[in-house]
């Protein structure tokens, strides 16, 4: 299949039904066109803001992601206008967010696209978001530390999702929080071409999720859109053909700044999102996890849950993300808790050893997956001083050396560039401090 050019004819919003329909083209000798559509929690009694409107733009040429991929044509052309920051934005979600599947399809063109956009307007005048803040929740430990940090400091958090699961209708259910929801659903014809074998990878899905949830935020008159995404997000996997390749980029610091900033140039919303957690490493927030016993029986981080046909599982005890939260939270709680959590011990079973391994940093780059630094891990390691057979195997796997980074870690000290209002900040280190 070979396209010339992605466009985005239209999109259309009812606001009694709450549902948004996204229109997109693939356009060249045999053109292919998709329509996604998202359904917002209807806001009955309140006016539809310009900011709503001015959001869903964003967000139609940003969800275009999962459409692009299908043929990785070499234009992206805009639909309308914007000012400078959002072309830029638009560009990074393009390239950056899906370098990974560049990388993966051997696409190099992918990763020096340039969004075209048929103009360049001023930035809108801005003004402040001031009700409850919105908390994207996805059903896993660090969602639960932001929604417990927010809490506590009685500023009465809504949790927010997309395409709840039961793992997080269950999180939802554990916090006493009333949450809202937003369900999207993508163009069945994408599933078709994928089973006959289009192009497919992995698309930036935090940047979408994060512009529904600032949406639906203008919509309810809450905000800010408060997320949990953590310090080593902004951290690549590898380098390829000179260009950063990151699995979790739109999580990352970087993409959170472009956002903001293309959000309040364009919808003129002053500070509308920013992670709370964003200085914090994965080992420091599970150690913030520790101290909230609620919700052990729901809590769930292993991607296997987001999968859209089938959304019913937990931890699946067998990936790089269910190892790293295991192996993050073990120094943070008695391994009988952690084993009722993930429904066994992971560290008991040898066949593991190979998966510690790699997380570990020894034999090859990062897996394609939400974990932490292999410095982390060290840490972890080194916190652990039992002799489960999976900890025996580990200690003998990691050379000398790698043990001096570990001691020189910075894992539970927070830093690194952030957005957190100075407001958050402080909540965010008392919240440190009694951890
Ligand atoms: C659950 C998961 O990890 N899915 C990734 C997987 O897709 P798979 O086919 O195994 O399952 P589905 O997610 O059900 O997807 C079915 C097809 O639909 C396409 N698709 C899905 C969502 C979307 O927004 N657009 C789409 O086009 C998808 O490509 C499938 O063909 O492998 C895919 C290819 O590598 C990944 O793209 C799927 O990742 C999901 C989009 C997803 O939600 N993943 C998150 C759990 C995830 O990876 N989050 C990252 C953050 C990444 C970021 O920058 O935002 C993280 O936690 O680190
Ligand atoms: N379905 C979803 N709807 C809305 N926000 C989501 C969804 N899934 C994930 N998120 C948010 O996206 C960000 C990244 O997700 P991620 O899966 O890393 O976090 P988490 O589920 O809270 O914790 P963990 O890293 O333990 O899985 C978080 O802020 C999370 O709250």
């Amino acid at each position: 299949m070979q396209f010339d050019v992605m466009r985005f004819p239209s999109y259309s919003f009812d606001p009694t039904t709450g549902v948004a329909a996204f229109d997109y083209l693939l356009d060249g000798p045999e053109p292919l066109s998709f329509t996604e559509t998202i359904t917002f929690p209807v806001a009955a009694g309140r006016p539809v803001p310009d900011a709503f409107h001015r959001v869903l733009d964003l967000l139609h040429v940003v969800a275009g992601v999962s459409y692009y991929k299908v043929g990785a044509p070499p234009r992206v052309v805009a639909p309308q206008p914007v000012p400078a920051a959002v072309a830029s934005f638009f560009t990074a979600v393009y390239t950056h967010g899906l370098a990974e599947y560049a990388y993966r399809n051997q696409l190099p063109h992918v990763l020096s696209l340039v969004v075209e956009t048929p103009g360049v307007v001023p930035d809108a005048e801005v003004s402040e978001m001031s009700g409850r803040p919105l908390s994207a929740v996805g059903g896993g430990k660090d969602s639960i530390v932001t929604l417990e940090i927010l809490r506590a400091a009685g500023l009465d958090p809504v949790p927010f999702s997309v395409n709840p699961n039961p793992v997080i209708v269950n999180v939802n259910a554990a916090s006493g929080l009333t949450a809202l929801a937003a369900r999207r659903k993508l163009d069945p014809r994408l599933f078709e071409l994928n089973k006959a074998g289009a192009l497919n990878g992995h698309i930036p899905v935090t940047a979408i999720n994060s512009l529904i949830a600032i949406a639906t935020a203008v919509l309810h008159g809450l905000g800010p859109v408060v997320m949990s995404n953590e310090r080593s997000a902004s951290d690549p996997n590898l380098i390829w053909n000179g260009h950063e390749v990151n699995h979790q980029w739109s999580k990352g610091a970087e993409a959170e700044g472009l956002l903001r900033t293309a959000v309040t140039a364009y919808a003129g919303i002053a500070d509308p999102y920013f992670s709370l957690l964003r200085t914090l490493s994965e080992l420091h927030i599970a150690q913030l996890f520790a101290g909230y016993t609620a919700y052990d029986d729901v809590v769930t981080s292993c991607n296997k849950a987001f999968k859209l046909h089938d959304p019913t599982a937990r931890w699946c005890g067998d990936c790089p993300k269910c190892r790293f939260v295991f192996l993050a939270m073990a120094p943070h709680m008695p391994r009988e808790r952690l084993a009722h959590i993930f429904g066994h011990d992971l560290f008991a079973d040898e066949a593991q050893v190979p998966g510690f391994t790699e997380l570990l940093g020894v034999d090859a780059h990062k897996p394609f997956e939400c974990v932490g630094e292999a410095e982390e891990c060290l840490v972890a390691l080194s916190m652990l001083t039992d002799d489960a057979p999976v900890l025996v195997a580990l200690r003998a796997a990691v050379p000398a050396s790698a043990w001096d980074d570990a001691s020189h870690s910075n894992v539970f000290t927070p830093g690194g560039p952030n957005h957190i209002p100075p407001a958050y900040r402080k909540l965010l280190d008392e919240a440190v401090q009694a951890g």
